[in-house]
């Protein structure tokens, strides 16, 4: 009963600061005493306000929050279920944390639950504590904002408790892009209560409906994979740690002392401006753009209104805008073909010159040019390279391991740059440019192909929103020296690069319960994989490994090449081939199934059908 109650008890407070927010936000419309502050208040001023609240009331909430329950599980009425430290370690995901926020899908069981979320934040707050060593009379500033996912507002509740419980100030900004966040801890503005000593994502990127996550930043970048691990841990002892008092003060504070601000409006007014004065102070350089926007659903839709439109381009014809976390229409991922159909044929259909497309959390983007050219993976790669090194001559371009034979040669003999292709991931790629800088090679670009990239002169943030900047730059200066719109100039700056006639990516799953494994890790019985598929190429004349390599097994052979490597997170071995025609990419794949098939662990049909073609 105490459960129900304090449940009950909860709801209906959340749907009164739901509520309290709206009439402070018009509110603030009206009065407007600084320009970005939604709500500096307390959410809750007393019991006696929560039990005037009617049921229909609650409904109009939820349906105001599209669908949302926020705060469903009240965590002071409720007993604490044990997880324990190896059940925190598995949410790491490399430089991020994920897992299962939401319940009803078979088999995945809700791994991120509200405790979980609201011990993690609690760790980042010692762990910043610890980093940053404040002045004792200065308290933290965190921020935190979220992506269109459906569990982002009960985790936005349980961080702040964290936070807050820790005795860190809080400040929401609500629907945000990961970038955005970033910026926050740089950004110099106390209107906004800026610079955040760090800042939290909830986001799990491109991932199905019921995932999500976290990542952290500071001034210095994102956390790395060491630092998360660290803040797992520290999540596990404050975890067993919890008490129903220590919850229940959590929350007491955080629902007098949590503040809002609309953040979203100083960051896209940052991009407008450096829109406006790569193209000679014009207040509306794009004029007489036609640009589509897709946000697949996700948090971008405001690059359309807010970065476009200020600027003077037509978006009409830009789809997926409205924030949806069950991703109706397509996976927010320009890494998809399905996702890029949609945007290529978005472009086509409204005749636009440009289509830009984002992934959930505005890391990641790809573009389409008038004709339907898809500026992505190596061939976006190619496109920011020549804008940089045309900025920069001869400074490096670090890149990922998947990328082709044909950027390396567009990037060195066409553009006179170095393609250092170093590791997947795009925290081993930009933290790589940043150690390249710092032993004096010089690089001003870190980009994968993924879509992640990131710029020096934009303090190697990963922002998909700032790379797509950089193209309506060029699309500005252009139309202002008089050569002309529509997006042909871009067209004109990959012109040259080689494409392969075939580029396929098959993933090889380790079964981690084989007895093959013989107790060991996935881990281990990958890199014995790639071991003996060195050994075996090694021997074979027609294959010759690459000289330099950073990561798995990387050979060329019959006018391409594959990479055979470790996944980042899974067990899985992600083989990359690119050849001239089909037939040499089958002898590359028979040469790689000749080696792993000695494994009996590891799922090679992908592979099997491949070479069968
Ligand atoms: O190693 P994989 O399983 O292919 O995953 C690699 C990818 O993982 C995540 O999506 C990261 O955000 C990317 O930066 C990385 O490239």
């Amino acid at each position: 009963m105490a459960a129900i109650s304090g449940k009950v008890v909860q709801h209906v407070l959340v749907a009164k600061c739901c509520q309290q927010d709206r009439q402070l936000s018009t509110q603030h419309q009206k009065n407007c005493c600084t320009p970005y502050r939604q709500n500096f208040l307390p959410y809750i001023r007393g019991k006696l306000e929560w039990i005037d609240i009617s049921t229909m009331q609650l409904r109009t909430s939820s349906k105001f929050n599209r669908g949302i329950v926020y705060c469903n599980a009240a965590p002071s009425a409720t007993a604490i279920p044990s997880v324990d430290k190896g059940a925190f370690l598995k949410l790491q995901n490399s430089s991020d944390i994920r897992g299962v926020a939401v319940d009803g899908v078979e088999g995945e069981p809700v791994s991120l639950t509200e405790l979980v979320t609201e011990a993690i934040a609690a760790a980042f707050a010692a762990w910043l504590e610890d980093r940053k060593k404040p002045d004792p009379s200065r308290r933290l500033k965190v921020s935190i904002g979220y992506d269109s996912r459906i569990s982002a507002q009960k985790l936005q509740d349980a961080v702040s408790r964290g936070l807050v419980g820790a005795g860190v100030d809080v400040i929401q900004y609500g629907l945000a892009s990961t970038p955005a966040m970033f910026n926050s801890t740089l950004t110099q503005n106390e209107d906004v209560f800026c610079p955040v000593d760090g800042s939290i994502m909830i986001t799990a990127s491109h991932l199905p409906f019921n995932r999500n996550g976290l990542k952290f930043f500071t001034d210095a970048g994102g956390l790395g994979k060491v630092d998360i691990k660290d803040i797992l841990e520290r999540a596990a002892d404050i975890y067993q740690n919890f008490t129903e008092e220590s919850l229940r003060d959590a929350e007491r504070k955080a629902a007098q002392c949590v503040k809002r601000v609309d953040y979203m409006t100083v960051y896209t007014s940052d991009l407008v401006a450096a829109v406006r004065k790569a193209a000679g102070n014009v207040e509306k350089p794009l004029e007489g753009f036609h640009i589509v926007v897709d946000a697949g659903n996700g948090a971008g839709g405001f690059f359309a209104g807010k970065v476009l439109e200020p600027l003077g381009a037509i978006t009409s014809g830009s789809q997926f805008l409205e924030p949806d976390g069950y991703f109706p229409n397509h996976i927010p991922n320009p890494e998809d073909k399905e996702a890029m159909k949609a945007i290529t044929r978005a472009v086509l259909d409204n005749e636009a010159d440009l289509g830009i497309i984002f992934d959930t959390d505005v890391d990641r983007s790809a573009a389409v040019d008038s004709s339907g050219h898809e500026f992505n993976r190596n061939r976006l790669i190619a496109l920011m390279s020549a804008i940089v090194l045309e900025e920069h001559p001869g400074t490096t371009i670090v890149t990922d391991s998947v990328t082709s034979d044909g950027l390396t040669t567009f990037i060195e003999k066409k553009l006179g740059g170095r393609h250092h292709r170093f590791k997947r991931g795009y925290k081993n790629v930009i933290d790589e440019a940043i150690r390249l800088n710092s032993v004096g090679e010089e690089s001003h670009l870190a980009i994968e192909t993924s879509g992640h990239g990131a710029l020096k002169e934009n303090h190697w943030l990963d922002d998909g929103a700032y790379l797509m900047v950089k193209l309506l730059n060029k699309l500005a200066s252009a139309k202002a020296s008089g050569l002309g719109g529509g997006s042909k100039v871009l067209t004109d700056l990959v012109e040259g690069l080689e494409e392969p006639g075939f580029a396929a990516e098959l993933r090889l799953k380790i079964d981690q319960n084989h007895a093959d494994l013989k107790g060991g890790s996935f881990r281990t019985y990958g890199e014995a994989v790639l071991q003996h598929l060195e050994n075996i190429t090694d021997a074979d004349p027609k294959l010759q490994k690459a000289p330099v390599n950073y990561e798995g097994v990387r050979v060329s052979g019959y006018g391409g090449w594959f990479l055979l490597r470790l996944s980042l997170h899974d067990p899985v071995l992600p083989l990359n081939i690119e050849a001239p025609t089909n037939e040499d990419a089958v002898k590359l794949g028979l040469a790689v199934l000749s080696a792993v098939k000695e494994f009996p662990a590891l799922d090679t049909s992908a592979l099997d059908k491949f070479v069968q073609g």
